[in-house]
Order: structure tokens, then C-alpha cells, then sequence
């Protein structure tokens, strides 16, 4: 039995898409203050699981927040118990300002949000030049700034983080994923996932590796990452 309390845990998750299933039996743990990634190709079901635990889609099996069962809590109560999603293609409204899609973000925090907006333009000085600009006018690094600045407003304890290297370019990738390393010594527990295996289990405490809706493989990043198998087929050639 691990001592290290957990911040999010999935027990034997199954999602369906109707009577398919798209996740089968899947478990996992996040310990507080760290970070868990699942790798996996396009389709494997990652997104679903996402879902899943966020409320959105049904998920049969057992999940947990700090301990808490999260079936107790409605999807719209989940944000305000600290659990904030962060989805792959980011969300925003294009067509407001990069200030007003931060304070949409803020919304729950009643009063606190100027503060909390000058904490994110401290971590993120690029969207405080960009602050009046348009959303829709951003780079794709910038978008990703933008939406993981929004989830920030809500002062999450556990980011689900879909894909935030996607259409990246390797240096805004490597820019994205050390602002998640920066929220994670911030105590932020983060479930990354990801497609880009080998940025993502550098920075992962757990990986787990799931193919057709079902982990294959887990362990510490390290260990995943040295996995012969797993070098061929996910990171060849990169
Ligand atoms: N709304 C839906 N209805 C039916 N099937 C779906 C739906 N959304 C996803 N699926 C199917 O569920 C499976 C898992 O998809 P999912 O998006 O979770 O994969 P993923 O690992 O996140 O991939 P990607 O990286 O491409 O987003 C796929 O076969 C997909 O076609």
C-alpha cells in the first residue's frame, strides 16, 4: 500500500460511446503534487477517459478526488472541488480579448480574479502584451498559454491536460511543458496526456501506455521510457 496521498484515482473505468466500448478496465493513480501521463496513438481513448472523469461521458468503475468518490459530485460541481480540464482543441472565444477569456476562466472566484490575473500575467508575460488582443489573432503556443492561463483563474488542485503539445513546434512544446513542471512544484497535480511520448514521460513521476482503451504497460516515466518496446513504437525516429 503507497503511503503518498492521491489526489486522483481511477479504479477498473470502463466509458462507453453507446454500447462500444471506448475505455475498458482501466486504473490508475495521480499522487498529490505530481504527475501522471497516459501516451498513447491517436484513437487509443485517452480523450475519452478525459471526459469521463470530468463527468462529461458515463464512466462505469470507480473514481476519486483526494478520496472523495466523484460520483457524488455533479459535473458542474467538479470545477469548484478543484478539478479543471483543459481540452485538446483549448476552447477559447476567438473573438474576445485574451484578458476577457482569462476572466471567463475566473467566473467561480467572485472578487478574487485581479489578482489572480496579475499572478497569470507573471507566469505567462506573453499574454499580458497580448492582453487586448483578440484570441482568435494567437499563435497555436500563444492559444495554449491562453487556455491553460484560463483553467489557472479557477485555481484547479488537479489539471487534466489534453494533448497541450498538439501542433506544437518542438521549442513551444518544450516551452508549454516546462510551465507544467513550474505548476506541479506549485502543488498542482497534473494527469497529462499525451502523444508525444518522449516529452511527456521526461517529465512524468507515473506513465501509463494505452492502446485500443486499455493500459498496456506502467510505471515510473523513466522506467516506461526504457521499455524497448515502447522506444520502438513511440519514439522511433524522433
Ligand atoms: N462521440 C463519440 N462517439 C462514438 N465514438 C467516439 C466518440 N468520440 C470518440 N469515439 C471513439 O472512441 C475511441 C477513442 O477516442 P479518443 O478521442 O478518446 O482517443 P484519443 O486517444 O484521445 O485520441 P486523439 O489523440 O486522436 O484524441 C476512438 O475509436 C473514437 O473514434
Amino acid at each position: 500500500m503507497s503511503t503518498t496521498p492521491l489526489a486522483l484515482q481511477v479504479e477498473n473505468a470502463t466509458v462507453r460511446y453507446g454500447l462500444v466500448p471506448a475505455v475498458t478496465d482501466v486504473s490508475l493513480v495521480l499522487a498529490k503534487g505530481q504527475i501522471t501521463t497516459i501516451i498513447g496513438a491517436n484513437g487509443a481513448g485517452k480523450s475519452t477517459l478525459l471526459n469521463a472523469i470530468t463527468g462529461v461521458l458515463n464512466l462505469e468503475g470507480k473514481a476519486s478526488l483526494f478520496g472523495q468518490p466523484l460520483d457524488k459530485y455533479p459535473v458542474e460541481e467538479r470545477v469548484g472541488k478543484g478539478l479543471v480540464l483543459i481540452p485538446e482543441r483549448r476552447e477559447l472565444f476567438s473573438s474576445m480579448t485574451v484578458e476577457e477569456n482569462l476572466l471567463l476562466g475566473g467566473y467561480t472566484q467572485r472578487g478574487r480574479s485581479a489578482s489572480t490575473i496579475e499572478g497569470i500575467y507573471a507566469d505567462f508575460p506573453r499574454l499580458k502584451e497580448r492582453r487586448k488582443q483578440g484570441a482568435g489573432t494567437l499563435s497555436g503556443g500563444e492559444r495554449q498559454m491562453l487556455a491553460m492561463g484560463r483553467a489557472l483563474m479557477s485555481h484547479p488542485k488537479v489539471l487534466l491536460l489534453d494533448e497541450p503539445s498538439l501542433g506544437l513546434a518542438p521549442l513551444i512544446v518544450r516551452e508549454i511543458l516546462n510551465i507544467v513542471v513550474r505548476l506541479k512544484e506549485a502543488g498542482v497535480s497534473i494527469l497529462l496526456v499525451e502523444q508525444n511520448a518522449r516529452a511527456a514521460l521526461k517529465i512524468a513521476d507515473t506513465a501509463y501506455v494505452m492502446e485500443n482503451g486499455r493500459f498496456i504497460l506502467e510505471g515510473t516515466g523513466a522506467e516506461v521510457s526504457a521499455n524497448p518496446r515502447i522506444e520502438a513504437i513511440y519514439m522511433g525516429g524522433h
